[in-house]
């Protein structure tokens, strides 16, 4: 055959057009999951971002990381095409009663009978695919034609009417969670592991979370991901008000966390997003001003007595006041307790409430 040996500027050009090919599908990927609303959790080292992702993992009961979901990608695409299959059965032969059902409701279902059309041959495809090559530890990835058809037969009426009648058969658990998320556990691959993203699918909306590290080496991975963003958490330890900075071992945490939320809130790219200040692990707060821990050492301006309410509304303004938008952009502040999952979940209910609401308005005016 003739296999030309690879020269070096070959490989060169090979790699380029490889890393070309991959800038490409980046963007694509990148497209595919602009439906949903990105949320950056931001805030300097051990103030609580990742708690609250835990938080959210518990209350939304269906996030799953990239890393998570790199491990058991194939055995993922493994499980969607067998619930293929079984969707497709139900509708063809073994449960008749309910395929007919469906087909005198709706009137483009893809049941038995001659029926034609693009979800009957997406079905015919599937039922056909071959699953031999996926399972855990594998790495086979589904092909194009696969992921379209999956996508079609959702899609179907006739299907989704089988689908809520799935108690009458076997089909997984994870079916529709699995399905809805075809897209992102298909990028999930390209994603980098430094910045963790967490998907979830909300009841009216899509969430992305990505969780970057708060230390200061780990800041300059946060811009990136400025570009697309369409909310902010940002989360401070007020309880660290008397602590000094892992870094430096000099500067105040609480002076280090105002001067990052600073540069983040008036950021030209946030000029007018909304923002979500977590003042967490307040109690630790309460515990030190119980101990008689005085605020008015650490922060000279403070002149208030060492009640938390007064305290903490110090802070509040403080942070309040560093916003040099306050026409545009609104910063809802909360008192957070992150690790105590009671009082969080209220928490969180609320935040959804607040700027998800602007942001999902602003995204159904697009
Ligand atoms: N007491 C108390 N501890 C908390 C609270 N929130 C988080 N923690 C703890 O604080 C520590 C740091 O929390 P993380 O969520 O890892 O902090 P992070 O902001 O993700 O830190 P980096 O990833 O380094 O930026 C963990 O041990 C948490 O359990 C809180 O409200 N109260
Ligand atoms: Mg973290």
């Amino acid at each position: 055959m003739g296999c030309a040996p690879s020269t070096p500027e070959s490989a060169d050009s090979n790699t380029a057009a490889n890393s070309k090919k991959i800038d490409k599908q980046i963007e694509i990927d990148r497209k595919n999951i602009d439906d949903s609303v990105r949320l950056l959790l931001l805030g300097p080292g051990e103030s609580g971002k990742s708690t609250v992702l835990k938080q959210m993992k518990l209350l939304y009961n269906d996030g799953f990381s990239a890393q998570e979901v790199q491990v058991y990608r194939s055995a993922i695409f493994l499980n969607i095409l067998q619930n293929c299959k079984v969707l497709i059965e139900a509708m063809r032969t073994s449960y008749d009663s309910i395929a007919r059902r469906a087909k005198q409701k709706y009137k483009d279902i893809m049941v038995n009978g001659g029926q034609s059309g693009p979800v009957v041959d997406a079905a015919e495809l599937l039922k056909n695919a071959d699953t031999e090559m996926f399972g855990y530890n594998k790495d086979a990835t589904l092909p194009q034609d696969i992921i379209r058809a999956i996508h079609l037969l959702w899609s179907d009426s006739g299907i989704q009417y089988c689908y809520k009648r799935a108690n009458e058969y076997q089909l997984m658990d994870s079916c529709a969670y699995f399905m809805e998320a075809l897209d992102h556990i298909l990028v999930v691959r390209i994603m980098t592991v430094a910045v963790t993203e967490t998907h979830f699918t909300l009841p009216t909306f899509k969430l992305t979370v990505y969780d970057v590290g708060g230390q200061r080496t780990e800041r300059k991975k946060w811009a990136p991901y400025f570009d697309n963003a369409q909310a902010i958490i940002f989360v401070v330890a007020v309880g660290a008000f008397d602590q000094v900075c892992l870094e430096d071992s000099e500067t105040n945490r609480l002076v280090e966390s105002m001067n990052l939320f600073g540069s983040v809130c008036n950021h030209p790219l946030f000029k007018s997003t909304d923002m979500i200040l977590f003042l967490n692990k307040i109690d630790i707060l309460k515990e030190k001003l119980e101990k008689k821990k005085q605020v008015s050492t650490y922060f000279s301006g403070y002149s208030g007595d060492n009640s938390f309410e007064s305290v903490s509304k110090y802070f509040t303004n403080r942070f309040l006041d560093l916003n040099k938008y306050p026409t545009s952009k609104q910063i809802y502040v909360h008192l957070t307790f992150a690790t105590d999952v009671h009082t969080f979940r209220k928490v969180l209910a609320s935040v959804q409430d607040s700027i998800f609401k602007n942001t999902l308005k602003e995204m159904d005016m697009m």
